[in-house]
């Protein structure tokens, strides 16, 4: 999709701005027997100094490419290219893609920070809490007396016992325990931004609000930027200041998450709240989406939405959307987009309106 235009209220949007990561046109190509798999497709992105963004999007829409991208961490054959900057509080811009390995592990952990999926993949099984903390402090030169004192009072925050969580072999921790630590083990080396892939998708409903909150918390006390990327749009809209929708590899409308939760302009982010639960409307109001995303191998030409779409035109079939302006920072891809309220309304506005 073409981001490389750029509009007058990008202008505007961009003076006003303080990134701290920017993504401009990355790509990541995988040459596969069946042809050239495109799993992130120009994608264009800044992360503001000290926001929560949240990344949405189906399985397999490309979420965790771009997370991967941000460190230059996509795996082998996978090609990406593009510019990735880190802005740091003082000092020159960094070109992400230039960095040496030597490099590239400093920038990780000490400066953007990243909590997978599936904490327990994470750790060791054969190694204490403990040592983990002290194996990360080692190999980035920390203070072993600083970095143990801060991590006992990351895991306090974290509403985990310090002492027994240290000594701890990690399945002798629950789900959302060793989840909460692997945050603590991301955070000791003090960076700035903490990059989470669906942190909270193997727990309980229970405790991924618990978790919410806790990041709120962390947030604030240790003056994060985060990126927290998820398929479940209402969890992630309780805890983001910002949403960026991807579908099919690339991001298709971006803006401050009251915009998009009330306002969204692309019928696939209108289509994506109509069919999540808990936003205030009933279960049977649900509507899943019909059809199914595309291969990376095989996306279709022009809006790659537009087979799903209701409002799909040849127009849509032919041409590319590019980014344009809702509203200040609220950008979306769509030819459509200024019909797309009255066409596709959305369930969760219908019962707040009924409520009044
Ligand atoms: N090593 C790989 N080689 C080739 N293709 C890959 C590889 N890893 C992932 N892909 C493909 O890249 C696309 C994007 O995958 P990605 O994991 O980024 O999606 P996702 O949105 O994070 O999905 P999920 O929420 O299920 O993790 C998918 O089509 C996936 O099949």
């Amino acid at each position: 999709m073409s981001t490389h235009e750029t509009t007058a209220a990008d202008e505007r949007a961009h003076s006003a701005s303080d990134p701290i990561v920017e993504i401009r046109n990355a790509e990541v190509v995988f040459e596969m027997d069946r042809g050239v798999s495109r799993v992130l497709d120009d994608v264009s992105l800044e992360i503001e100094r000290g926001e929560i963004l949240g990344i949405v999007g189906e399985s397999g829409s490309g979420k965790s490419m771009l997370a991967s991208s941000m460190l230059d961490a996509v795996v082998d054959p996978g090609v990406l290219s593009g510019e990735i900057t880190y802005y740091p509080e003082d000092g020159d811009p960094i070109d992400v893609l230039a960095l040496s390995d030597h490099e590239l592990r400093q920038l990780r952990w000490e400066e953007i920070a990243m909590v997978f999926q599936g904490a327990m993949s994470s750790f060791n099984p054969t190694m204490k809490i403990r040592t983990h903390f002290e194996e990360t402090l080692e190999a980035h030169n920390y203070s072993l007396g600083e970095g143990m004192d801060r991590a006992r009072e990351l895991l306090s925050d974290l509403y985990l016992d310090p002492d027994r969580v240290l000594d701890s072999y990690p399945h002798e921790l629950s789900g959302g325990m060793q989840q909460r630590t692997l945050i603590a083990l991301s955070v000791v080396l003090q960076p700035n931004v903490l990059v989470m892939d669906e942190p909270t998708a193997a727990l309980d409903l229970l405790m991924q609000r618990s978790i919410i909150s806790l990041l709120e918390d962390l947030k604030a006390k240790y003056d994060l930027t985060m990126v927290f990327i998820t398929h479940d749009l209402p969890l992630v809209a309780e805890l983001a200041d910002r949403l960026a929708v991807m579908y099919a590899f690339e991001l298709i409308e971006q803006g401050p998450t009251q915009d998009i939760l009330h306002d969204a302009g692309h019928p696939y982010t209108r289509a994506l709240l109509n069919s999540t639960p808990n936003l205030d409307a009933p279960l049977e109001e649900m509507r899943p989406i019909a059809g199914s995303a595309p291969d990376p191998v095989n996306v279709p030409a022009g809006c790659s939405y537009h087979p799903r779409c209701s409002l799909a035109t040849d127009r849509c079939v032919a041409q590319d959307p590019d980014s344009r302006p809702v509203d200040g920072d609220h950008v979306v891809d769509c030819h459509h987009w200024e019909d797309a309220a009255d066409e596709i309304p959305l369930n969760h506005l219908a019962n707040m309106e009924g409520d009044r």
